[in-house]
């Protein structure tokens, strides 16, 4: 059997449903073959040819465009066979279909080339370019991000990252580590030469200059993951603060049920609002207080479970009742729990509600707003973008991933280690080139040289069919 890459492989590349053109596309070594045969001639690469596609009786399924573009100047570096038809599902299932049977009868009749063509699996034409070397593991999954861009400003980034800006800096990143490498392992290969040698080509200098640099490179990455993934708030309170009201305010539309019974949300009411471009998946949850009732005690249960996997906490009070002890003991009571269960890093933010009607000298700590007029809504939008981390967008951002982030964080970690080892009194310059090495692998998973085989598959995994 032929490993998995090796085989011809064959998808319709456009969304399903109707569509005024769809696209059969056909990746492979040796397609020519199957052109002529699909096709009843040879094409000329690279130029639409407009012409009929027949099943295997010869009558047409469709006419249409045909496009071949022989490897390596294709996608996915090997032949491209596109045949553009029109975008109806029956039409593009017999095409493909077409292509596999043209495939068998050439098989059967011993042509050498084309072995098993088979369908392709999510992700795997992107998954040749990169192992073709047309593209490196950041840009594929930047194609990924640019078709599941949801904002503009995240379309834009994407687009940024596949024309090869973070892996530009990546590369950068490395040759400086390169650089330091080469010179701690000659001095580990000639040890006469000894640490003199490494101060007197300024080994530490050229390490802070590496950590700098990287310090920049992270500050971006991590605002490019922001705007992918963005964050998840949750707001959580006592019954009847105005949470439900408070996600309808920031989403703009009537999403959760409001009414002036306390106890009315029972589930979770999810939706992903945006600031400034920043996706904010904000939730909003079940009061929070001691019940008998069944339902809403599974839903104050599931709560809490949202509440643990936030990224931040808005705390939500009722301004009207903040005077009340039995009111206040209950929000002191939520708060122990909240100081139990999140982890430290975990903000909380402190948001009073109902201002607009609410006495003028009441005191209490934190935002003050009202869901009802939207009056404080603002200051509250940009006390989320500042919890997230969200510095507003710099000019020329790319889009990362949370991978990408962690990574570098990695080769952070390493670079520490091995200025420690640097500033020793002995240092073992084994142990040092050691973690300059693995800096080295961790930035080396980013644009996925030696990336393992399990990381691909999550990876392209990922993506939709024919892509
Ligand atoms: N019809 C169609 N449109 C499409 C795609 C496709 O596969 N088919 N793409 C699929 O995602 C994207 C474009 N990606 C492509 C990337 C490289 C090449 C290509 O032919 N590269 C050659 C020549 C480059 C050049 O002339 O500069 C090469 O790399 O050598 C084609 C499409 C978006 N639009
Ligand atoms: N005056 C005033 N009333 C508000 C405001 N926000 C919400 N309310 C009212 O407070 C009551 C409770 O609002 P909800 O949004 O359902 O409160 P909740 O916290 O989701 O309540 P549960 O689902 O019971 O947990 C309703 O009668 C709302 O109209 C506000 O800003 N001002």
């Amino acid at each position: 059997m032929l490993p998995r890459h090796d085989h011809p492989i064959a998808a319709i590349a456009t969304a399903p449903g109707r569509g005024a053109v769809g696209i059969v596309r056909v990746s492979g070594k040796g397609l020519a073959p199957l052109v002529q045969r699909l096709c009843g001639r040879a094409l000329k690469p690279r130029e639409a040819t407009y012409l009929p596609m027949r099943d295997a009786q010869g009558q047409p399924i469709d006419h249409g465009l045909a496009l071949f573009f022989p490897g390596p100047h294709s996608y996915t570096g090997e032949d491209v066979l596109e045949l553009q038809a029109h975008g109806g599902t029956v039409v593009l299932q017999l095409l493909l279909a077409r292509c596999l049977e043209a495939a068998a009868e050439l098989e059967s009749t011993g042509q050498p080339c084309l072995p098993g063509l088979r369908l392709a699996q999510p992700g795997e034409f992107t998954e040749r370019a990169f192992l073709n070397d047309k593209i490196d593991l950041a840009q594929a999954e930047a194609i990924a991000d640019l078709i599941d861009a949801s904002t503009e400003a995240a379309a834009r980034s994407a687009s940024r990252s596949l024309s090869g800006a973070f892996s530009q800096e990546i590369h950068t990143l490395r040759d400086a580590l390169v650089r330091l490498r080469m010179l701690v392992e000659a001095t580990l290969d000639f040890p006469e030469e000894d640490i003199d040698f490494l101060q007197q080509a300024d080994a530490r200098g050229q390490l802070e200059r590496l950590q700098q640099s990287l310090d920049g490179v992270l500050a971006r990455a991590h605002q490019g993951a922001l705007l992918r993934e963005g964050i998840k708030v949750v707001i959580a309170g006592q019954p009847n603060a105005g949470k439900s009201s408070l996600l309808n305010a920031l989403a703009g539309a009537e999403l959760a049920i409001v009414t002036e019974i306390a106890g009315t949300t029972r589930d979770k009411v999810q939706q992903t609002i945006q600031i400034e471009g920043v996706p904010l998946h904000v939730i909003d949850t079940a009061g929070l207080r001691e019940s008998e009732d069944t339902v809403e005690r599974i839903g104050i249960s599931r709560a809490w479970d949202e509440i643990a996997a936030a990224d931040a906490v808005l705390f939500l009070h009722d301004l009207t009742r903040q005077g009340l002890d039995d009111y206040r003991a209950a929000d002191d009571a939520i708060r122990a729990t909240l100081t139990e269960r999140l982890p430290p890093q975990v903000p909380v933010i402190d948001v009073w509600n109902k201002t607009d009607s609410a006495g003028a000298d009441l005191q209490a700590e934190g935002l003050r707003l009202s869901a009802r007029t939207g009056d404080g809504l603002d200051a509250l939008r940009r006390r989320l973008l500042e919890v997230a981390g969200w510095q507003s967008a710099p000019e020329g951002l790319y889009l990362a991933r949370a991978r990408h982030v962690e990574a570098l964080q990695a080769v952070g970690t390493h670079l520490d280690q091995a200025a420690a080892q640097l500033r020793a009194a002995g240092p073992h310059l084994d142990l040092l080139a050691e973690e300059l090495r693995l800096g080295q692998n961790a930035l080396n998973a980013i644009t996925g040289e030696f990336t393992s085989d399990d990381l691909l598959g999550v990876i392209f995994s990922s993506f939709c069919i024919g892509k």
